[in-house]
């Protein structure tokens, strides 16, 4: 087992496809380590379906998730990389979803990079396998790949830590991830969108720009990775929020994560650790894409933050657009 432990109910073909996961982890893990002398990991290898650049990195993770799995208990594979949902193994009887590598933009600059992944029972046809609310996933988890190699994963009865043991080549039980802290002051947004974003985002973050001198009297810190799951270990370690909300530029009208292998096992992730997860207003779990590269406006960390942003929209216009100064001083 390349996992050492997993608490809980773990059948059989779950057990080992998520050890296939993890190994093809661990695989990734070395490439990246030996990016550069080999091959170059952040060369450009076209773009998948939604119009992002492809490096080569994100094709030879999701050429070695596919291969590794091929003919085992994985029925579906659906991949940010591929068009459509893909069989693996018509006898098998569970559906992967996976952004094999997620953070590409930070592949040529040594700054954490991942995997996100979930499995569901396959039902009998891949689309519905897939397409489907997050809350029915079997588990979800991601690796990071930094200074240390750590697998995050959750079986529905918490979420866990793991870290590779560079000696033994098995990921090691460090403890559960959780609950996450409430009283944190850090947010995560890319800030160089905020004339693109709805008049709700805009006052949020007003008020946290504002610091001791606007309506929350104390200030706040800002973080933004690039790599969601990069933010999402920072957010599960420590509190906080990240946003990335829908905005006007063309092709961002749902924002930029996509719902099926990022932002849903990230949901379940975060929920399992006492966390929120909504499109904004509502619970990203409760809902279904319409598409397998469809996109969600993503909002997720501490539960009273979270829930603090559904507010915004509650509040009348004049109270998003005017400045902080004459807005309510009612909101934490
Ligand atoms: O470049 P932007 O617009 O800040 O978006 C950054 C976000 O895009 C992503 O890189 C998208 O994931 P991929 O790298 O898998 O396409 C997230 O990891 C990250 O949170
Ligand atoms: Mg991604
Ligand atoms: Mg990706």
């Amino acid at each position: 087992m390349i996992i050492d432990q997993i608490p809980g109910q773990v059948d059989g073909e779950l057990r080992q496809t998520l050890d296939t996961v993890a190994s093809v982890c661990a695989q990734v893990a070395q490439r990246i380590r030996r990016g550069g002398i080999d091959e170059n990991l952040g060369a450009a290898r076209g773009t998948n379906t939604d119009g992002d650049s492809q490096k080569a990195l994100d094709v030879i993770a999701d050429e070695s998730f596919a291969s590794a799995l091929r003919g085992g208990p994985v029925r579906y594979y659906a991949s940010e990389e591929v068009e459509d949902v893909v069989e693996l193994n018509p006898a098998g009887s569970l559906a992967l979803v996976i952004d094999p590598l997620d953070g590409s933009s930070n592949i040529d600059t040594n700054v954490s990079v991942g995997t996100i992944f979930g499995i569901y029972q396959a039902k009998d046809e891949p689309v519905g396998s897939v397409l489907r609310p997050g809350r029915e996933l079997l588990t979800a988890g991601y690796a990071i790949y930094g200074p240390q190699c750590v697998l995050v994963l959750s079986v529905g009865d918490g979420t866990l830590k793991y870290v590779l043991d560079p000696d033994t080549g098995v990921f090691r039980l460090v403890g559960p991830m959780g609950p996450i802290p409430e009283e944190s002051t850090e947010y995560a947004i890319n800030a160089s969108n905020y004339r693109h974003w709805p008049a709700p985002i805009r006052a949020y973050i007003d008020d946290r720009v504002a610091g001791a001198e606007g309506p929350l009297g104390h200030d706040f810190n800002m973080r933004w990775i690039a790599s969601l799951v990069a933010e999402t270990h920072r957010i599960l370690t420590r509190g906080g929020i990240f946003l990335y909300p829908s905005d006007a530029r063309k092709g961002y009208e749902r924002g930029r994560l996509r719902m099926v292998y990022e932002c849903a096992p990230i949901a379940f992730l975060i929920e399992q650790a006492g966390g929120r997860a909504t499109d904004g207003l509502d619970p990203i779990l409760d809902a279904t894409a319409d598409a397998l590269h469809a996109r969600t406006p993503f909002v997720f960390g501490s539960a009273n933050k979270v829930g603090r942003v559904a507010t915004y929209f509650d509040l009348p216009e004049e109270e998003t657009s005017a400045l902080f100064g004459k807005r309510g001083l009612f909101r934490g």
